[in-house]
């Protein structure tokens, strides 16, 4: 399937304020961060509570909720009690060792009817000392997870194609797609790279850097940039 098709695009936000400006310039997903302090940092439970509320079920909900451990839970605890539709953990230090992914899914049996718990994977596992990829993917799978999310740990100069080329990633894609498995791309990715992954047709593209001022991911939301990324997807 090409590019385009059917891809979406989910914004990541820190404030009901840039929920407000993402919706209005055409984002599907809200994903809701605190983008200055990691890839997968969770911003207040009461500012997820107000994106929540700015976005009145116009477009689904996500949240990031840190890096798992075995506390998870309990620390996401307010988090937790949210109407959201999807939450996410990063795996970072969390090794591929034997009878990995256990815990993960004692987690997920934790958490209400309504809200999908997103498998995670960081292209860059090396520098994150977490799970590869294929790895995660074939859990994903195994698992029936709903959703896949391939994104970067260290957000720096790097990106997701210095880590996996577009072959790579097709068949990722691909492949948990076949599987039931609805998979979202990320990494600092910028609107040029499209053209490095035309035959990559994800269910969204997530991003952030990308539509802030001046592609950086700690600055404010950029509206222009948003509406590129969705015309680019058309
Ligand atoms: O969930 C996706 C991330 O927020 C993507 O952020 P980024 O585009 O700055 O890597």
């Amino acid at each position: 399937m090409k590019q385009g098709s059917k891809t979406k695009l989910l914004v990541s936000v820190r404030s009901p304020e840039e929920a407000a400006v993402a919706l209005k310039a055409g984002a599907d997903l809200i994903d809701v961060k605190e983008p200055s302090k990691g890839a997968m940092a969770p911003a207040e439970a009461e500012v997820v509570a107000a994106v929540i509320e700015t976005v009145a079920g116009a477009v689904p909900v996500s949240a990031a909720l840190g890096e798992w451990a075995t506390n998870s839970v309990v620390e996401a605890h307010w988090h937790l009690q949210l109407p959201l539709d999807y939450i996410k953990w990063g795996l970072a230090g969390y090794t591929h060792t034997p009878g990995w992914g256990e815990d993960l899914l004692d987690t997920r049996r934790q958490i209400k009817r309504g809200t999908e718990v997103v498998a995670v994977a960081y292209a860059d596992h090396l520098r994150a000392k977490s799970v590869p990829p294929e790895e995660v993917a074939k859990f994903a799978k195994r698992y029936r997870y709903k959703v896949f999310l391939l994104d970067t740990y260290v957000k720096d100069k790097k990106n997701l194609l210095n880590f996996l080329d577009a072959d790579q990633i097709a068949e990722l894609v691909t492949t948990l797609q076949g599987g039931g498995v609805a998979v979202a791309i990320a990494g600092s990715l910028k609107i040029e790279d499209l053209k490095k992954l035309k035959d990559v047709s994800p269910d969204w593209y997530a991003v952030r850097g990308a539509v802030c001022v001046g592609g950086d991911r700690t600055a404010d939301l950029d509206p222009t940039r948003i509406k590129k990324w969705k015309d680019a997807l058309k």
